[in-house]
C-alpha cells in the first residue's frame, strides 16, 4: 500500500506546537507580528495571502496586510517595506511573489531587514543557509524536511533528485538536504528543463522532489519502485468546477502512486506545510528580536 503523506495533518501538529511557544512569548509581553505585502492582482497570490492571514489568527500571531496598487511606482513598495522594517511590532515581513513588472525583485529582496525576512530570500539569509548556519529556512524546503521527518523517511545516505532549480524551492532544498545534519546527509542531484535523460536520473531517486512548475509532468515511468515522491507543484488548470479551476501538482498522482512507497497529494501535501513553516519562522523572528528564547519544534 502506498502511503499518502498528509500535509494538512503534519501542518496542524506544527501549528499546535507553535501555539505553546506563542503563549510563552505572550507571557513575556511579546506578540509575534507578521506583515504580508501584496503588489499584484494575480488571483492565486490573493488566495495565498488570505490563507496566511487565517493561519496567523489561528495560532495567535498578529497579522497586518499591506496592499500596493499594481500601477504604483516601485518606490511606493519600498516606502512600505521601510516602514515595516522600522516597526517594532512587526517581526516578519513577507512580500508575496511574483511582483509586478516595474519592480526590481532582487532589490526588494535586499531591502527587507534580514532579521525580518521570514521567507529566507534575502541574500544574507541565502548565504547563511548555503554555508550551513541558517537563520530562516525558506518555508517550502523546510516544510518538505518536516514532512520527511514526520513519515520517518531517512535523508541520510538517500539519493535525492530535485527537479527544478528555483531560488525558492530547488536550490535551497538541495542545499539543506546536503547539509551535514540529521535532516540532511543526502546525496543530491538537481535536474531541470535542460537535463538530458531526465527519466533515467529520476528513476534512481530514493526521494524524488518535483518542483519544476509544470502540471503533471512527472509520471509513473519516471519514478523508481519504492521511492518517496514529494510534489511541490501548485498549478491552476482550467476546469469545470465552482472556482473555474483545479489544482494539480507537477506529478501525475495516480501513475506515480503505483510505483511510490509514499507520495504527497496536491492539494493537501506540501502547500499547507509551506504555510506552517511561515508561522514557524515568524515565531523564530519574534524570539530573535525580543531576546525571549523559545525552543522550536
Ligand atoms: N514571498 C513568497 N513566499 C511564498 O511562500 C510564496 C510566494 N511568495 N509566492 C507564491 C508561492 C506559492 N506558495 C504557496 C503556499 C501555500 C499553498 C497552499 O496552501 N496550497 C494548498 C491549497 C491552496 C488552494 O486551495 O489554492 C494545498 O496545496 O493544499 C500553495 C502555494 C507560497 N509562495
Amino acid at each position: 500500500m502506498t502511503t499518502r503523506i498528509d500535509g494538512n495533518a503534519v501542518a496542524a501538529d506544527i501549528r499546535e506546537s507553535l501555539t505553546e511557544r506563542i503563549d510563552t512569548l505572550e507571557s513575556e509581553g511579546v506578540t509575534p507580528g507578521l506583515a504580508t505585502v501584496l503588489m499584484s492582482d494575480d488571483p492565486a497570490s490573493e488566495t495565498y495571502v488570505s490563507m496566511k492571514q487565517r493561519d496567523c489568527a489561528e495560532v495567535g500571531i498578529e497579522s497586518t496586510h499591506v496592499e500596493i496598487d499594481t500601477d504604483a511606482p516601485a518606490e511606493k513598495l519600498h516606502g512600505a517595506i521601510d516602514e515595516l522594517n522600522a516597526d517594532p511590532e512587526i517581526h516578519g515581513i513577507l512580500v508575496q511573489m511574483p511582483l509586478v513588472d516595474q519592480v526590481d525583485t532582487r532589490r526588494v529582496l535586499r531591502s527587507v531587514d534580514p532579521l525580518k525576512d521570514v521567507d529566507g530570500f534575502h541574500p544574507e539569509n541565502v548565504g547563511r543557509l548555503v554555508a550551513g548556519h541558517d537563520r530562516y529556512r525558506p518555508c517550502t524546503p523546510h516544510g518538505i524536511q518536516k514532512l520527511l521527518e514526520a513519515y520517518d523517511v531517512e535523508t541520510e545516505g538517500a539519493d535525492v533528485v530535485v527537479v527544478g532549480r528555483s531560488n525558492i524551492v530547488g536550490k535551497p532544498l538541495a542545499n539543506l538536504l546536503l547539509q551535514k545534519a540529521e535532516d540532511g546527509n543526502a546525496t543530491v542531484t538537481v535536474c531541470h528543463s535542460r537535463t538530458e535523460d531526465l527519466a533515467e536520473k529520476t528513476r534512481n531517486a530514493d526521494i524524488l522532489v518535483a518542483a519544476a512548475g509544470r502540471a503533471e509532468f512527472i509520471d509513473g515511468g519516471m519514478v523508481g519502485e519504492g521511492a518517496t515522491v514529494i510534489d511541490v507543484g501548485v498549478n491552476r488548470v482550467d476546469a469545470d468546477t465552482e472556482k473555474g479551476y483545479e489544482l494539480v501538482g507537477d506529478v501525475d498522482y495516480e501513475s506515480a502512486a503505483g510505483k511510490a512507497e509514499a507520495i504527497t497529494p496536491v492539494p493537501g501535501g506540501v502547500g499547507p506545510m509551506t504555510r506552517a513553516m511561515l508561522l514557524y519562522n515568524t515565531v523564530k523572528a519574534a524570539s530573535i528580536q525580543s531576546d525571549v528564547d523559545v525552543p522550536l519544534p
